[in-house]
Order: structure tokens, then C-alpha cells, then sequence
């Protein structure tokens, strides 16, 4: 499409019609958004990463979708959540006082060589997609591959298992790229990787029983950011930690990033319960990043002000 106007948000798209939509909204709004290339993933696709930005030397807020390739509601929210921001923009208050104060980060395909696989290939495709030397199995699950209690009981040392941990951490080009700009901006307050689907919003940890140390905090945040969610089309998230709420799982990302100090780590678990799973129909794309988009700025609103 000439705009991102035309752009069709109630429906999938292909690999590279994201990563048009990505140039053609940095085309758009040069003053708002950049575009910022974290590294390359095992096939060579860009990891293309948007920047909302406003200043220098801001504090970042990060936002990925996608890191399992077939969850393709969030890569779609993803899109959404991207004209969401440029368009708000010096139109929404809060949303524009977030930046002000807050870079925004968003990388809406995280893990493409997957993606692109689940267009071309295997639609219910989850993990990376480099080959495993010693066995025909390919791909590694991105979320056991990071360095939080990497190898633990909730991830597989088996290379065909769909939570294979990886030969180490951060071995994924798609991981390691994302611990590299963690690092190097070194300044991020919020983290969230959202994922689909079970209806749910979770915080750390993943790999262990232990509360982490903000448990009281991050608890109250997504009890308010579950209600938010909840208003438009009364969908009901269940929330809590990880292992609380879904299952034990070593490698989280959200687990690592808590690690780090980024204390506000959050994790969504988006539309439905299961009845369309990761096939939720094109029809709930809106909705889905609508309510989503309200956790958000829940989530959002609560970083500036702490
Ligand atoms: O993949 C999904 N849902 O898409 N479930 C997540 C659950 C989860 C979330 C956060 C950290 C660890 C584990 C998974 O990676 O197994
Ligand atoms: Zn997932």
C-alpha cells in the first residue's frame, strides 16, 4: 500500500510485507520512528527493531512479538500496536507523556526465519530454524534459550523436543541479538514479550517457586492491567508468575531480563483459551490488539510513574 493508512491491520501478512510496513512507517514519521537493525537472524533476515523515540539518552521500554513463529496474532498486534503509537502521537495524552519520558521499543518479527517457514512450509512451526549438527531435527525454542537457569527442568536437551534449550545460551542469533542491545543500551525499565495464546499476563519467574523480589509490585500491576485488557470485549486473563500460572520453564526471556534489573518483565499470553489456538481467525486481529494495547498502557503508565 502507498500508506500505512491502507494497510490491511484485519489481516496476516507475509515476512516481507511486515518489514514494508516497518519502512513505510519510518518513511512516514522520520521524526518519530527509526528503524534499528539488532542483528541478523540464522538465514540473514534483519532483525529489524522500531524506535519510537522523542529525545536522546532516554530510558527504553521494550516490546517483542513473534519470538514463536506460529503465535502470528501477536506479530499482527504487533503491526497494530506500531500505527497505534505513531498515530496517538501528540493525540493521546498518556500516550504521548510515555514518550516524552520513555523510548519505545518494539521488534514485531522476532524470530522471521520462523515465521517465513510457517507461511511457506509448517504453519504450526515454534522454534528458530538452524539445523542442530547430530540430528535431523532443526530449531531451537528462543524462549528456553536464555541464560536463566538455562538447562533447567522445563526445557529439553532433546533437539527434536519443541522446548529444546539450545547446544548454550543465547546460541540463537534471534536471542543473542536481543541480550546484546539489552546490554549495550543498558537503560531499559520495562521488558515485555508477548506471546499467544491462553488468555493470560505473567511476570517471573518461570524456573523457580521463589517469588521474585518485586512479586507484590509486578502482581498489582497486572491485576490493573487485566482489567484495562478486560473492558472493551470483557476478556478474561488469568495472571500471575510463570510457573504459578502456566508451568515450570527454564530460559525465559522475561526471566532474564528480570535478572538483569529490568524489574517491570512482563509476559502476555494472548487470544483465545484454545478454541482457534495459535489459528485465531483474522477477524480478532483488531480486537485482540485493541484490549492488549490497553494492558500496555497500564503497564506503560506504571513504569513512568516508579
Ligand atoms: O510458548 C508459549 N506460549 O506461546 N508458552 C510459553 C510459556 C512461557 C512464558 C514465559 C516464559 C516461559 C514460558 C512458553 O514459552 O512455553
Ligand atoms: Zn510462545
Amino acid at each position: 500500500p502507498g500508506s500505512t493508512d491502507d494497510y490491511d491491520y484485519a489481516n496476516y501478512h507475509t515476512l516481507s510485507e511486515i518489514y514494508s510496513f516497518i519502512d513505510l512507517l519510518v518513511k512516514e514519521k522520520p521524526k518519530l520512528v527509526s528503524k534499528v537493525v539488532i542483528g541478523k537472524s540464522y538465514e540473514g533476515h534483519p532483525l529489524n527493531v522500531l524506535k519510537f523515540s522523542t529525545g536522546a539518552n532516554r530510558p527504553g521500554i521494550w516490546i517483542d512479538t513473534g519470538i514463536h513463529s506460529r503465535e502470528w496474532v501477536t506479530q499482527a498486534s504487533g503491526t497494530w500496536f506500531a500505527k497505534k503509537i505513531a498515530t496517538d502521537f501528540g493525540r493521546n495524552a498518556a500516550l504521548t507523556a510515555i514518550l516524552f519520558k520513555f523510548d519505545i521499543f518494539l521488534e514485531i518479527v522476532t524470530n522471521p526465519d520462523g515465521y517465513d517457514y510457517t507461511h511457506t512450509t509448517d504453519r504450526m512451526w515454534r522454534k528458530t530454524r538452524k539445523p542442530n549438527s547430530g540430528s535431523d531435527c532443526v530449531g531451537v525454542d528462543p524462549n528456553r534459550n536464555w541464560d536463566a537457569f538455562f538447562g533447567g527442568p522445563g526445557s529439553s536437551r532433546d533437539p527434536c523436543s519443541e522446548i529444546y534449550h539450545g547446544p548454550y545460551a543465547h546460541s540463537e542469533p534471534e536471542v543473542k541479538a536481543i541480550v546484546d542491545f539489552v546490554k549495550s543500551h543498558g537503560n531499559l525499565k520495562a521488558f515485555v514479550s508477548i506471546h499467544s495464546y491462553s488468555q493470560m499476563l505473567l511476570y517471573p519467574y518461570g524456573y523457580t517457586r521463589t517469588p521474585c523480589k518485586d512479586q507484590a509490585e509486578l502482581h498489582e500491576v497486572v491485576r490493573r492491567a487485566v482489567i484495562a485488557l478486560q473492558r472493551p470485549y470483557s476478556t478474561n486473563y488469568k495472571y500471575g508468575s510463570i510457573i504459578n500460572v502456566v508451568y515450570e520453564a527454564s530460559g525465559g526471556s522475561i526471566d532474564w531480563t528480570y535478572n538483569q534489573g529490568i524489574k517491570y518483565s512482563y509476559t502476555f499470553e494472548l487470544r483465545d483459551t484454545g478454541l482457534y489456538g495459535f489459528l485465531l481467525p483474522a477477524n480478532q486481529i483488531i480486537p485482540t490488539a485493541e484490549e492488549t494495547w490497553l494492558a500496555l498502557m497500564t503497564i506503560m503508565q506504571h513504569t513512568k510513574k516508579h
